[in-house]
């Protein structure tokens, strides 16, 4: 079971100590892709005043950095070696949030067809996840009010102690939709072929795998609107709250 949030020690972040009447509360959202994890966790975050982690995005990042550095991705070793020298920083106001790498802006291209497509080849070498996992768990030591972390081994791995873990889940269907109607075009065939195949390297790989912590709260969103996701999640977190009182 996640901590309570009563029992929550209190964090010291830039050389602040932070009073232990604050409890900081910590989200993790969990899921495979397009189950809207993250239009889900930027609007808890923002409705509850926490900072918000897409941690896809920092995967997304450091796959990017192999790429414009000329690293062959399918090289797992070459990867594990320069898995330490990109600068990877996340902003993590909901309202706005930001990626940098060694300095520029990378919130674009880390979004492109060819970043999707070799993501889960650089996420599955551990010296990469061990680096990554490193990062967020002082980004989330750090949230004042405490933070909506959202990716794919946030509640088995990366914040076990998690106040409140969810794992969205949706038809293969409804996710191929909700992300072709993103990609202005682009066939909702291939792209729930692709989702399918990036899932599975998700799910499959040794380290760290996407996976349903024991004691998170598993939600269907297929036949749900975003907004009763959210009201979902906004309840689970007031109910957790109330229960720490
Ligand atoms: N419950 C929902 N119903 C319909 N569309 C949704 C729902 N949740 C998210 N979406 C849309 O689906 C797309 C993917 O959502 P996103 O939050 O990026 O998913 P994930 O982070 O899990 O990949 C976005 O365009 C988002 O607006
Ligand atoms: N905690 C995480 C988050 C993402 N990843 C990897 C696996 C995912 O396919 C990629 C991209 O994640 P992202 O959340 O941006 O994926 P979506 O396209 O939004 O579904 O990163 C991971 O291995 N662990």
């Amino acid at each position: 079971m996640g901590r309570a949030l009563g029992n929550r020690p209190a964090l010291s972040h830039a050389g602040r100590k932070v009073s232990d009447t604050v409890h900081p509360v910590i989200v993790a959202i969990d899921g495979p892709s397009g189950t809207g994890k993250s239009s889900t966790s930027r609007a808890v975050a923002a409705e509850l005043g926490l900072s918000y982690l897409d941690t896809g995005a920092q995967y997304r990042a450091i796959t990017w950095w192999m790429i414009t550095n000329g690293i062959d991705v399918a090289d797992a070793a070459a990867v594990a070696d320069a898995a330490a020298k990109p600068a990877i920083v996340s902003g993590t106001d909901p309202a706005h949030p930001t990626i940098t790498v060694d300095g520029v802006d990378a919130s674009g291209p880390i979004r492109t067809q060819e970043v999707t497509a070799k993501v889960s080849a650089v996420s599955a070498v551990p010296e990469v996840r061990t680096r990554i996992t490193g990062l967020q768990r002082s980004i989330a030591a750090a949230a004042p009010n405490g933070i909506v972390v959202e990716g794919r081994d946030i509640g088995t791995t990366v914040l076990p102690d998690a106040d409140l873990k969810i794992f969205l889940t949706a038809s293969p269907e409804a996710r191929a939709a909700r992300r072709a109607g993103e990609l202005k075009g682009a066939d909702v065939s291939a792209t729930r072929e692709a989702l399918i195949k990036r899932d599975a390297a998700d799910s499959t790989r040794t380290a760290s795998p996407l996976a349903k912590a024991a004691d998170a709260v598993e939600v269907d969103t297929t036949e749900l609107t975003l907004q009763q996701v959210i009201e979902c999640v906004v309840t689970l977190v007031a109910e957790k709250r109330a229960a720490a009182k």
